[in-house]
């Protein structure tokens, strides 16, 4: 049986890359395609509109009602996963964020619709970078109170919006919470001394196409560990919220993440 989805953000750079990877997936069938309300592609064929043919579902503000549907995914921007939210709480429908840059107190809000639907909640959708982040962890409790430096450089495609990315802040707290590292610092200008122990510097790149890159950086007097991730294609990403999307239909009420999809 098919897995009928909802996209969210249909229109953007990820959105498109759902839309046009869902259509060579036989076991799904885009049923809803979202994206503001006044964007300009509306009530474009969103197959069309991702550049593969046409699948026969508008552009449209909302899911239609009559649409049955088995899991919404959002790659949008804040508000509109707030908006989408508060859809799927009202109708029961599993939903994957993949939206960064999102607040506290966004995230509270998703944490109390967990209780009334599914939802899976990721900075980053890629299996790659979610094995990385349990790697991270295990790396940082062994090198806990040892004298490590840790600093965080991500890079991404100069279009991007937040910064740092989500996947940056995500390393930044396992960091935080496997060291004890007290202090997040955000790049750094002047003569600000030497370096303090118990910082996690974060630093990031914009600059041309970059889909995406992060590296953990484990520094101590006479060595050095990096931990890399370096995404050449949306598609990575992509491919991760779809799988997701399978895994989370038909769930109960609650939190997941991908660690839940990849059995970590
Ligand atoms: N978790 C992950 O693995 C990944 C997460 N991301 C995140 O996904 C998000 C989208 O990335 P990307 O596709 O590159 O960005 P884009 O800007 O290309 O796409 C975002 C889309 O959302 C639309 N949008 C704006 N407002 C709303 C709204 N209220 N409701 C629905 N749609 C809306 C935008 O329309 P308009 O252009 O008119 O504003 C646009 O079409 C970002 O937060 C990014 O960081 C990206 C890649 C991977
Ligand atoms: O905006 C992007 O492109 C990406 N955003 C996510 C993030 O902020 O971590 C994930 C990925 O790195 C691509």
């Amino acid at each position: 049986m098919k897995t009928h989805i909802a996209i969210n953000g249909a229109c953007g750079r990820m959105g498109q890359r759902l839309v046009a990877l869902a259509a060579e997936d036989a076991a799904l069938q885009v049923v809803a395609a979202l994206d503001s309300p006044k964007h300009p592609r509306a009530g474009h064929d969103a197959g069309e509109v991702a550049g593969v043919p046409k699948n026969g579902v508008p552009i449209t503000g909302e899911i239609p009602l009559s649409a049955r549907i088995d899991c919404v995914i959002d790659f949008s921007i804040p508000a509109g996963t707030m908006a989408i939210l508060k859809t799927c709480v009202d109708r029961k429908l599993p939903l994957v964020i993949a939206t960064t840059g999102l607040e506290k107190e966004h995230r509270d809000q998703i944490a109390e619709a967990a209780h009334e639907t599914a939802i899976l909640l990721s900075p980053s959708m890629s299996l790659v970078v979610n094995v990385l982040f349990k790697l991270t962890k295990l790396t940082a409790e062994a090198l806990a109170g040892k004298g490590f430096d840790v600093e965080i450089v991500e890079r991404h495609h100069r279009f991007k919006k937040d910064s740092p990315s989500g996947t940056a802040v995500q390393f930044a707290k396992i960091v935080q919470d496997a060291m004890k590292q007290s202090e997040i610092v955000h790049g750094r200008e002047g003569i600000v001394g030497e370096r303090p122990s118990g910082e996690i510097g974060v630093h990031a790149v914009r600059a041309g196409d970059n889909v995406g890159e992060h590296t953990i950086i484990f520094s101590a007097l006479g060595e050095t560990m990096e931990l890399v991730h370096k995404g050449y294609s949306r598609d990575s990403y992509a491919r991760g919220a779809l799988l997701a999307a399978k895994f989370l239909a038909g769930k109960p009420a609650g939190m997941y993440t991908m660690a839940d999809v990849l059995g970590l």
